[in-house]
Protein backbone atom coordinates (compact mmCIF):
# COMPACT_ATOMS: atom_id res chain seq x y z
CA UNK A 1 0.00 0.00 0.00
CA UNK A 2 1.73 3.63 -1.12
CA UNK A 3 1.97 6.49 1.39
CA UNK A 4 2.89 10.41 1.25
CA UNK A 5 5.57 11.81 2.82
CA UNK A 6 4.59 15.28 3.53
CA UNK A 7 7.23 17.88 4.10
CA UNK A 8 5.19 20.78 5.96
CA UNK A 9 5.34 24.90 6.06
CA UNK A 10 5.45 25.12 2.21
CA UNK A 11 3.15 27.92 0.82
CA UNK A 12 1.61 27.35 -2.69
CA UNK A 13 1.37 29.77 -5.51
CA UNK A 14 -0.26 29.38 -8.54
CA UNK A 15 -3.15 28.33 -10.42
CA UNK A 16 -5.18 24.59 -9.74
CA UNK A 17 -7.60 22.92 -12.54
CA UNK A 18 -10.40 21.24 -10.74
CA UNK A 19 -10.94 17.42 -11.82
CA UNK A 20 -13.88 16.43 -13.01
CA UNK A 21 -16.32 15.17 -10.38
CA UNK A 22 -15.99 11.77 -8.77
CA UNK A 23 -19.54 10.97 -8.13
CA UNK A 24 -21.31 12.48 -11.02
CA UNK A 25 -18.91 10.67 -13.28
CA UNK A 26 -20.21 7.01 -11.24
CA UNK A 27 -23.69 8.40 -12.57
CA UNK A 28 -23.28 8.92 -16.22
CA UNK A 29 -20.51 5.73 -16.94
CA UNK A 30 -23.76 3.74 -15.49
CA UNK A 31 -26.23 5.59 -17.32
CA UNK A 32 -23.77 4.45 -20.74
CA UNK A 33 -25.80 1.13 -20.46
CA UNK A 34 -28.96 2.45 -21.61
CA UNK A 35 -28.42 2.62 -24.81
CA UNK A 36 -26.68 0.11 -27.53
CA UNK A 37 -25.58 3.97 -29.05
CA UNK A 38 -22.21 5.44 -28.69
CA UNK A 39 -22.15 7.50 -25.63
CA UNK A 40 -19.07 10.40 -25.60
CA UNK A 41 -18.42 11.88 -21.85
CA UNK A 42 -15.62 14.48 -21.61
CA UNK A 43 -13.84 15.79 -18.41
CA UNK A 44 -13.29 12.29 -16.93
CA UNK A 45 -11.49 12.20 -13.50
CA UNK A 46 -8.43 9.39 -14.13
CA UNK A 47 -8.79 8.28 -10.47
CA UNK A 48 -9.47 4.56 -8.95
CA UNK A 49 -12.77 4.50 -8.27
CA UNK A 50 -13.83 5.66 -11.60
CA UNK A 51 -11.49 3.63 -12.88
CA UNK A 52 -12.54 0.53 -11.45
CA UNK A 53 -15.76 1.76 -12.76
CA UNK A 54 -14.91 1.64 -16.14
CA UNK A 55 -13.19 -1.53 -15.88
CA UNK A 56 -16.25 -3.33 -15.02
CA UNK A 57 -18.21 -1.86 -17.83
CA UNK A 58 -15.38 -3.27 -20.11
CA UNK A 59 -15.58 -6.68 -18.52
CA UNK A 60 -19.50 -6.49 -19.41
CA UNK A 61 -18.84 -6.41 -23.03
CA UNK A 62 -19.15 -2.81 -23.05
CA UNK A 63 -16.70 -0.91 -25.82
CA UNK A 64 -15.01 1.35 -23.95
CA UNK A 65 -12.54 3.91 -26.41
CA UNK A 66 -9.78 6.08 -24.66
CA UNK A 67 -10.63 8.90 -26.91
CA UNK A 68 -8.44 11.66 -25.71
CA UNK A 69 -7.49 13.51 -22.26
CA UNK A 70 -10.05 12.59 -20.10
CA UNK A 71 -12.59 11.50 -22.45
CA UNK A 72 -13.77 8.04 -23.58
CA UNK A 73 -16.98 7.25 -26.27
CA UNK A 74 -18.71 3.75 -24.72
CA UNK A 75 -21.16 1.77 -26.46
CA UNK A 76 -23.26 -0.69 -24.73
CA UNK A 77 -24.21 -2.98 -27.67
CA UNK A 78 -23.48 -6.24 -26.58
CA UNK A 79 -23.85 -6.60 -22.43
CA UNK A 80 -22.93 -10.07 -21.20
CA UNK A 81 -25.29 -10.71 -18.33
CA UNK A 82 -23.75 -13.73 -17.30
CA UNK A 83 -20.90 -11.69 -16.35
CA UNK A 84 -23.06 -10.50 -13.35
CA UNK A 85 -22.67 -14.07 -11.65
CA UNK A 86 -18.70 -14.40 -11.48
CA UNK A 87 -16.92 -13.91 -8.75
CA UNK A 88 -15.07 -11.18 -10.88
CA UNK A 89 -18.26 -9.08 -11.33
CA UNK A 90 -18.48 -9.43 -7.56
CA UNK A 91 -14.76 -8.16 -6.58
CA UNK A 92 -14.79 -6.04 -8.46
CA UNK A 93 -18.30 -4.02 -8.12
CA UNK A 94 -17.52 -4.62 -4.08
CA UNK A 95 -14.40 -2.04 -4.61
CA UNK A 96 -16.29 1.18 -4.92
CA UNK A 97 -20.07 2.92 -3.85
CA UNK A 98 -20.62 3.64 -7.66
CA UNK A 99 -21.10 -0.03 -8.82
CA UNK A 100 -24.44 0.03 -7.28
CA UNK A 101 -26.22 2.30 -9.75
CA UNK A 102 -25.53 -0.17 -12.83
CA UNK A 103 -28.47 -2.08 -11.15
CA UNK A 104 -31.12 0.77 -12.71
CA UNK A 105 -29.80 0.94 -16.31
CA UNK A 106 -29.74 -2.92 -16.32
CA UNK A 107 -33.44 -3.56 -15.39
CA UNK A 108 -34.48 -0.88 -17.42
CA UNK A 109 -33.03 -2.18 -20.69
CA UNK A 110 -32.73 -6.16 -20.07
CA UNK A 111 -35.08 -6.61 -17.28
CA UNK A 112 -32.89 -8.63 -14.89
CA UNK A 113 -29.78 -6.91 -12.73
CA UNK A 114 -27.70 -7.93 -9.18
CA UNK A 115 -26.84 -5.91 -6.66
CA UNK A 116 -23.75 -6.78 -4.96
CA UNK A 117 -22.46 -5.12 -1.87
CA UNK A 118 -21.32 -2.26 -3.07
CA UNK A 119 -17.75 -0.53 -1.83
CA UNK A 120 -17.06 2.91 -0.91
CA UNK A 121 -16.14 3.91 2.25
CA UNK A 122 -16.24 2.38 5.37
CA UNK A 123 -18.27 5.50 7.55
CA UNK A 124 -21.04 4.10 9.31
CA UNK A 125 -24.06 2.61 7.71
CA UNK A 126 -24.82 3.06 4.16
CA UNK A 127 -28.08 1.64 3.17
CA UNK A 128 -29.59 0.84 0.31
CA UNK A 129 -33.11 0.40 1.55
CA UNK A 130 -34.24 3.72 -0.77
CA UNK A 131 -32.78 2.14 -3.89
CA UNK A 132 -34.44 -1.09 -3.32
CA UNK A 133 -37.86 0.33 -2.33
CA UNK A 134 -38.11 2.67 -5.03
CA UNK A 135 -36.88 0.32 -7.87
CA UNK A 136 -39.60 -2.33 -6.15
CA UNK A 137 -42.14 0.60 -6.74
CA UNK A 138 -41.74 0.42 -10.59
CA UNK A 139 -42.32 -3.56 -10.79
CA UNK A 140 -39.28 -5.07 -10.17
CA UNK A 141 -39.14 -8.51 -7.93
CA UNK A 142 -35.91 -8.70 -5.46
CA UNK A 143 -35.02 -12.04 -3.92
CA UNK A 144 -31.57 -12.53 -1.79
CA UNK A 145 -29.72 -15.95 -2.46
CA UNK A 146 -27.85 -16.38 0.93
CA UNK A 147 -24.97 -18.34 -0.64
CA UNK A 148 -23.89 -15.74 -2.89
CA UNK A 149 -24.46 -12.91 -0.72
CA UNK A 150 -26.54 -10.63 -3.45
CA UNK A 151 -29.79 -9.63 -4.83
CA UNK A 152 -31.20 -10.87 -7.69
CA UNK A 153 -33.78 -8.37 -9.18
CA UNK A 154 -36.20 -9.26 -12.34
CA UNK A 155 -39.08 -7.11 -13.80
CA UNK A 156 -41.01 -8.47 -16.51
CA UNK A 157 -41.95 -4.80 -17.54
CA UNK A 158 -41.01 -1.59 -15.72
CA UNK A 159 -44.53 0.90 -14.96
CA UNK A 160 -44.67 4.27 -13.45
CA UNK A 161 -45.30 5.46 -10.06
CA UNK A 162 -45.44 7.96 -7.97
CA UNK A 163 -42.98 7.12 -4.85
CA UNK A 164 -42.00 9.90 -1.52
CA UNK A 165 -38.70 8.58 -1.26
CA UNK A 166 -37.65 7.37 2.54
CA UNK A 167 -34.33 9.38 2.46
CA UNK A 168 -33.17 12.41 -0.30
CA UNK A 169 -29.99 9.70 -1.34
CA UNK A 170 -27.96 10.39 -4.00
CA UNK A 171 -27.35 7.27 -5.42
CA UNK A 172 -30.53 6.26 -4.87
CA UNK A 173 -32.32 8.82 -6.50
CA UNK A 174 -29.80 8.07 -9.54
CA UNK A 175 -30.52 4.38 -9.49
CA UNK A 176 -34.44 5.14 -9.39
CA UNK A 177 -34.35 8.02 -12.22
CA UNK A 178 -32.43 5.23 -14.44
CA UNK A 179 -35.00 2.44 -14.23
CA UNK A 180 -37.54 4.87 -14.69
CA UNK A 181 -36.72 6.76 -17.49
CA UNK A 182 -37.93 3.33 -19.46
CA UNK A 183 -40.74 2.61 -17.68
CA UNK A 184 -44.36 2.92 -19.05
CA UNK A 185 -46.07 5.38 -18.17
CA UNK A 186 -45.61 8.40 -15.68
CA UNK A 187 -43.21 8.42 -12.42
CA UNK A 188 -42.64 10.80 -9.81
CA UNK A 189 -40.53 10.73 -7.60
CA UNK A 190 -41.08 13.03 -4.27
CA UNK A 191 -37.83 13.28 -1.97
CA UNK A 192 -35.30 13.13 -4.58
CA UNK A 193 -31.80 14.15 -3.87
CA UNK A 194 -30.79 17.00 -6.04
CA UNK A 195 -26.87 17.63 -6.14
CA UNK A 196 -25.36 19.15 -9.32
CA UNK A 197 -24.85 15.45 -9.91
CA UNK A 198 -28.27 14.47 -10.44
CA UNK A 199 -28.98 17.99 -12.33
CA UNK A 200 -26.20 16.52 -14.72
CA UNK A 201 -27.40 13.43 -15.17
CA UNK A 202 -31.17 14.27 -15.62
CA UNK A 203 -29.78 16.48 -18.43
CA UNK A 204 -27.90 13.83 -20.21
CA UNK A 205 -30.63 11.40 -20.27
CA UNK A 206 -32.90 14.08 -21.64
CA UNK A 207 -30.23 14.27 -24.43
CA UNK A 208 -30.57 10.73 -24.77
CA UNK A 209 -34.36 11.17 -25.19
CA UNK A 210 -35.49 11.47 -21.69
CA UNK A 211 -38.56 13.16 -21.01
CA UNK A 212 -37.40 14.62 -17.04
CA UNK A 213 -39.17 17.82 -15.48
CA UNK A 214 -38.27 19.16 -12.00
CA UNK A 215 -34.53 18.98 -12.87
CA UNK A 216 -32.50 20.79 -9.59
CA UNK A 217 -35.67 20.31 -7.31
CA UNK A 218 -36.76 17.26 -4.79
CA UNK A 219 -39.97 16.46 -7.19
CA UNK A 220 -38.85 14.57 -10.45
CA UNK A 221 -41.57 13.72 -13.22
CA UNK A 222 -40.11 11.20 -15.71
CA UNK A 223 -41.88 10.33 -19.04
CA UNK A 224 -41.31 6.60 -19.88
CA UNK A 225 -39.83 6.53 -23.24
CA UNK A 226 -39.14 3.29 -25.17
CA UNK A 227 -35.95 3.86 -26.53
CA UNK A 228 -32.78 6.34 -25.67
CA UNK A 229 -29.62 7.54 -28.05
CA UNK A 230 -26.36 8.23 -27.46
CA UNK A 231 -25.50 11.69 -26.87
CA UNK A 232 -22.21 13.61 -25.75
CA UNK A 233 -21.98 14.83 -22.01
CA UNK A 234 -19.06 16.57 -20.51
CA UNK A 235 -18.81 16.43 -16.03
CA UNK A 236 -18.52 19.12 -14.31
CA UNK A 237 -15.67 20.32 -12.38
CA UNK A 238 -15.72 18.50 -8.63
CA UNK A 239 -16.76 21.00 -6.24
CA UNK A 240 -15.68 18.84 -3.33
CA UNK A 241 -11.97 19.07 -4.80
CA UNK A 242 -12.71 22.64 -5.47
CA UNK A 243 -13.94 23.08 -1.34
CA UNK A 244 -10.81 20.55 -0.48
CA UNK A 245 -8.33 23.30 -2.34
CA UNK A 246 -9.91 26.59 -0.98
CA UNK A 247 -9.16 25.13 2.95
CA UNK A 248 -5.96 23.86 1.97
CA UNK A 249 -5.10 27.09 0.16
CA UNK A 250 -5.99 28.88 3.53
CA UNK A 251 -4.88 26.62 5.61
CA UNK A 252 -1.07 26.65 4.65
CA UNK A 253 -1.22 30.37 3.89
CA UNK A 254 -0.89 29.95 -0.07
CA UNK A 255 -1.88 32.18 -2.69
CA UNK A 256 -3.73 29.71 -5.49
CA UNK A 257 -6.49 30.29 -8.00
CA UNK A 258 -8.60 27.90 -9.46
CA UNK A 259 -9.69 28.02 -12.45
CA UNK A 260 -13.01 27.20 -14.28
CA UNK A 261 -14.92 25.54 -11.14
CA UNK A 262 -18.61 26.13 -12.09
CA UNK A 263 -19.16 28.51 -9.58
CA UNK A 264 -22.80 28.62 -9.85
CA UNK A 265 -22.66 24.77 -9.14
CA UNK A 266 -20.94 25.24 -5.88
CA UNK A 267 -23.81 26.50 -3.63
CA UNK A 268 -23.43 26.93 -0.22
CA UNK A 269 -19.75 26.02 -0.15
CA UNK A 270 -17.99 29.08 -1.04
CA UNK A 271 -20.03 31.25 1.78
CA UNK A 272 -19.82 28.58 4.31
CA UNK A 273 -15.50 28.97 3.85
CA UNK A 274 -16.20 32.70 4.24
CA UNK A 275 -17.76 31.97 7.37
CA UNK A 276 -14.97 30.17 8.63
CA UNK A 277 -13.09 33.96 8.01
CA UNK A 278 -11.41 32.84 4.59
CA UNK A 279 -11.18 35.33 1.92
CA UNK A 280 -12.84 33.56 -1.21
CA UNK A 281 -12.64 35.84 -4.27
CA UNK A 282 -14.85 35.49 -6.98
CA UNK A 283 -13.26 36.46 -10.58
CA UNK A 284 -15.97 35.23 -13.36
CA UNK A 285 -15.86 31.48 -13.01
CA UNK A 286 -12.47 31.48 -10.93
CA UNK A 287 -11.95 31.42 -7.50
CA UNK A 288 -8.60 32.71 -6.14
CA UNK A 289 -7.67 32.45 -2.34
CA UNK A 290 -5.28 35.07 -1.39
CA UNK A 291 -2.08 34.53 1.08
CA UNK A 292 -4.07 34.08 4.75
CA UNK A 293 -1.64 35.11 7.65
CA UNK A 294 -5.25 34.54 9.79
CA UNK A 295 -8.49 33.74 9.82
CA UNK A 296 -11.56 34.14 11.71
CA UNK A 297 -14.04 32.15 12.30
CA UNK A 298 -17.88 34.12 12.29
CA UNK A 299 -20.20 33.58 15.14
CA UNK A 300 -23.79 33.08 14.73
CA UNK A 301 -25.53 36.46 14.89
CA UNK A 302 -26.48 36.49 18.33
CA UNK A 303 -22.95 35.59 18.94
CA UNK A 304 -23.43 31.93 19.64
CA UNK A 305 -20.61 29.45 18.43
CA UNK A 306 -20.98 28.33 14.86
CA UNK A 307 -22.40 25.24 13.70
CA UNK A 308 -21.45 23.21 10.58
CA UNK A 309 -23.73 20.60 10.09
CA UNK A 310 -24.46 18.63 6.50
CA UNK A 311 -27.57 18.49 4.85
CA UNK A 312 -29.18 16.76 1.82
CA UNK A 313 -28.60 19.60 -1.25
CA UNK A 314 -29.18 22.50 -1.20
CA UNK A 315 -27.85 22.12 2.17
CA UNK A 316 -23.90 21.59 2.73
CA UNK A 317 -22.30 18.48 1.35
CA UNK A 318 -21.04 16.18 3.84
CA UNK A 319 -18.38 15.44 2.38
CA UNK A 320 -16.42 18.74 2.97
CA UNK A 321 -16.87 18.18 6.97
CA UNK A 322 -13.36 17.13 7.35
CA UNK A 323 -12.09 19.36 5.25
CA UNK A 324 -13.80 22.13 7.20
CA UNK A 325 -12.88 20.60 10.47
CA UNK A 326 -9.43 20.69 9.76
CA UNK A 327 -9.25 24.48 8.51
CA UNK A 328 -10.90 25.11 11.55
CA UNK A 329 -7.96 23.91 14.06
CA UNK A 330 -5.85 26.82 12.81
CA UNK A 331 -8.48 29.66 12.56
CA UNK A 332 -9.05 32.29 15.71
CA UNK A 333 -12.46 30.86 17.21
CA UNK A 334 -14.31 28.23 17.77
CA UNK A 335 -16.73 26.14 15.63
CA UNK A 336 -19.17 22.70 16.04
CA UNK A 337 -19.16 20.21 13.07
CA UNK A 338 -22.21 18.04 13.43
CA UNK A 339 -21.72 15.46 10.46
CA UNK A 340 -25.33 14.52 10.88
CA UNK A 341 -25.28 12.22 7.80
CA UNK A 342 -22.69 9.52 8.68
CA UNK A 343 -21.72 8.11 12.15
CA UNK A 344 -17.97 7.11 11.66
CA UNK A 345 -16.48 9.88 9.75
CA UNK A 346 -15.15 11.89 12.80
CA UNK A 347 -12.46 9.45 14.15
CA UNK A 348 -9.67 10.87 12.33
CA UNK A 349 -9.35 13.61 14.60
CA UNK A 350 -7.33 11.66 17.21
CA UNK A 351 -4.75 12.05 14.50
CA UNK A 352 -5.26 15.83 14.05
CA UNK A 353 -5.53 16.10 18.64
CA UNK A 354 -1.68 13.55 17.92
CA UNK A 355 -0.66 16.80 15.92
CA UNK A 356 -1.55 19.44 18.90
CA UNK A 357 -5.43 20.71 17.75
CA UNK A 358 -7.58 21.55 20.06
CA UNK A 359 -10.57 19.33 19.36
CA UNK A 360 -13.21 17.23 21.73
CA UNK A 361 -14.71 14.73 20.13
CA UNK A 362 -18.52 14.90 21.82
CA UNK A 363 -19.50 11.30 20.39
CA UNK A 364 -19.22 10.23 17.09
CA UNK A 365 -21.37 12.62 15.01
CA UNK A 366 -19.79 16.05 16.82
CA UNK A 367 -16.64 17.61 17.36
CA UNK A 368 -16.09 21.24 19.02
CA UNK A 369 -12.78 22.56 17.64
CA UNK A 370 -10.98 25.59 19.07
CA UNK A 371 -9.17 26.83 16.69
CA UNK A 372 -5.46 28.34 17.48
CA UNK A 373 -5.25 30.79 15.09
CA UNK A 374 -1.85 30.00 13.82
CA UNK A 375 -0.04 30.26 17.34
CA UNK A 376 0.60 26.77 17.06
CA UNK A 377 1.22 25.04 14.20
CA UNK A 378 0.39 21.67 14.20
CA UNK A 379 3.44 19.35 14.95
CA UNK A 380 4.22 15.99 11.73
CA UNK A 381 2.99 12.89 12.65
CA UNK A 382 2.60 9.78 10.90
CA UNK A 383 -0.98 8.53 10.12
CA UNK A 384 -3.05 6.10 8.30
CA UNK A 385 -5.91 7.94 5.88
CA UNK A 386 -9.03 5.99 7.25
CA UNK A 387 -11.62 7.16 4.20
CA UNK A 388 -10.92 9.51 0.69
CA UNK A 389 -12.22 13.09 3.17
CA UNK A 390 -10.16 12.13 5.99
CA UNK A 391 -7.17 11.43 3.52
CA UNK A 392 -7.48 14.20 2.38
CA UNK A 393 -8.06 16.29 5.91
CA UNK A 394 -5.01 14.50 6.62
CA UNK A 395 -2.91 15.90 3.60
CA UNK A 396 -3.61 19.02 4.64
CA UNK A 397 -2.86 19.21 7.90
CA UNK A 398 0.42 17.63 7.28
CA UNK A 399 1.20 20.47 4.52
CA UNK A 400 0.66 22.98 6.97
CA UNK A 401 2.66 20.86 9.90
CA UNK A 402 5.98 21.64 11.24
CA UNK A 403 8.25 18.50 10.23
CA UNK A 404 8.08 15.83 7.72
CA UNK A 405 4.66 13.60 7.86
CA UNK A 406 3.83 10.38 6.50
CA UNK A 407 0.46 9.31 5.45
CA UNK A 408 -0.04 5.14 4.73
CA UNK A 409 -2.89 4.07 2.89
CA UNK A 410 -3.32 7.02 0.42
CA UNK A 411 -5.39 4.43 -2.21
CA UNK A 412 -8.11 6.57 -0.06
CA UNK A 413 -6.76 9.65 -1.43
CA UNK A 414 -6.21 8.07 -5.02
CA UNK A 415 -9.86 7.08 -5.09
CA UNK A 416 -11.38 10.77 -5.27
CA UNK A 417 -8.14 12.86 -6.04
CA UNK A 418 -6.20 12.34 -9.58
CA UNK A 419 -2.70 12.86 -9.50
CA UNK A 420 -2.67 14.76 -6.00
CA UNK A 421 1.11 14.74 -5.29
CA UNK A 422 2.42 15.65 -8.88
CA UNK A 423 -0.56 18.30 -8.81
CA UNK A 424 -0.07 20.46 -5.61
CA UNK A 425 4.23 19.73 -6.30
CA UNK A 426 3.98 21.53 -9.11
CA UNK A 427 2.82 24.93 -7.51
CA UNK A 428 5.04 24.70 -3.86
CA UNK A 429 3.93 21.40 -2.40
CA UNK A 430 6.78 18.85 -1.25
CA UNK A 431 4.53 15.26 -0.68
CA UNK A 432 6.93 12.45 -2.05
CA UNK A 433 5.09 8.92 -3.34
CA UNK A 434 6.50 5.95 -1.40
C1 LIG B 1 -20.80 7.67 -5.00
C2 LIG B 1 -21.52 8.79 -4.36
O1 LIG B 1 -22.22 9.55 -5.02
N1 LIG B 1 -21.34 8.93 -3.04
C3 LIG B 1 -21.98 10.03 -2.34
C4 LIG B 1 -23.41 9.65 -2.06
O2 LIG B 1 -23.39 8.43 -1.35
P1 LIG B 1 -24.76 7.61 -1.13
O3 LIG B 1 -25.68 7.82 -2.27
O4 LIG B 1 -24.34 6.24 -0.77
O5 LIG B 1 -25.37 8.34 0.13
P2 LIG B 1 -26.91 8.60 0.48
O6 LIG B 1 -27.31 9.91 -0.13
O7 LIG B 1 -27.70 7.40 0.14
O8 LIG B 1 -26.87 8.75 2.05
C5 LIG B 1 -25.78 9.19 2.77
C6 LIG B 1 -26.04 9.07 4.26
O9 LIG B 1 -26.88 10.09 4.66
C7 LIG B 1 -28.03 9.59 5.27
N2 LIG B 1 -29.12 10.49 4.84
C8 LIG B 1 -29.31 10.72 3.52
C9 LIG B 1 -30.34 11.55 3.11
C10 LIG B 1 -31.15 12.14 4.08
O10 LIG B 1 -32.09 12.87 3.76
N3 LIG B 1 -30.90 11.91 5.38
C11 LIG B 1 -29.88 11.08 5.77
O11 LIG B 1 -29.70 10.87 6.97
C12 LIG B 1 -28.17 8.17 4.77
O12 LIG B 1 -28.88 7.35 5.68
C13 LIG B 1 -26.72 7.76 4.67
O13 LIG B 1 -26.18 7.36 5.89
O14 LIG B 1 -24.03 10.70 -1.31
C14 LIG B 1 -23.43 10.94 -0.03
C15 LIG B 1 -24.26 12.01 0.66
O15 LIG B 1 -24.17 13.25 0.01
C16 LIG B 1 -21.97 11.34 -0.21
O16 LIG B 1 -21.36 11.42 1.06
C17 LIG B 1 -21.21 10.33 -1.06
O17 LIG B 1 -19.96 10.86 -1.42
C1 LIG C 1 -18.08 9.03 0.68
C2 LIG C 1 -17.57 9.28 -0.51
O1 LIG C 1 -17.48 8.39 -1.53
P1 LIG C 1 -18.19 6.96 -1.70
O2 LIG C 1 -19.66 7.22 -1.60
O3 LIG C 1 -17.78 6.58 -3.08
O4 LIG C 1 -17.65 6.08 -0.64
C3 LIG C 1 -17.03 10.62 -0.86
O5 LIG C 1 -16.85 10.87 -2.06
O6 LIG C 1 -16.76 11.42 0.04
Amino acid sequence: MASFVIEGGHRLKGDLVPQGAKNEALQIICATLLTPEVVKIYNIPDILDVNNLIQLLRDMGVEVQHIGVNSYSFKAENINLDYLHTEDFLRRSGSLRGSVMIVGPLVARFGMAVIPKPGGDKIGRRRLDTHFLGIQKLGADFCYSPDKQLYEITAKELRGAYMLLDEASVTGTANILMAAVMAKGITTIYNAACEPYLQQLSRMLNNMGARISGIGSNLLTIEGVDYLTGCEHTVLPDMIEVGSFIGMAAMTGSDINLKNVSYNDLGIIPDSFRRLGIIVEQNGDDIHIPCHDTYEIETFIDGSIMTFSDAPWPGLTPDLLSVFLVVATQAKGSVLIHQKMFESRLFFVDKLIDMGAQIILCDPHRAAVIGQGHAHTLRASTMVSPDIRAGIALLIAAMSADGTSTIHNIDQIDRGYQDIDKRLNRIGARITRI
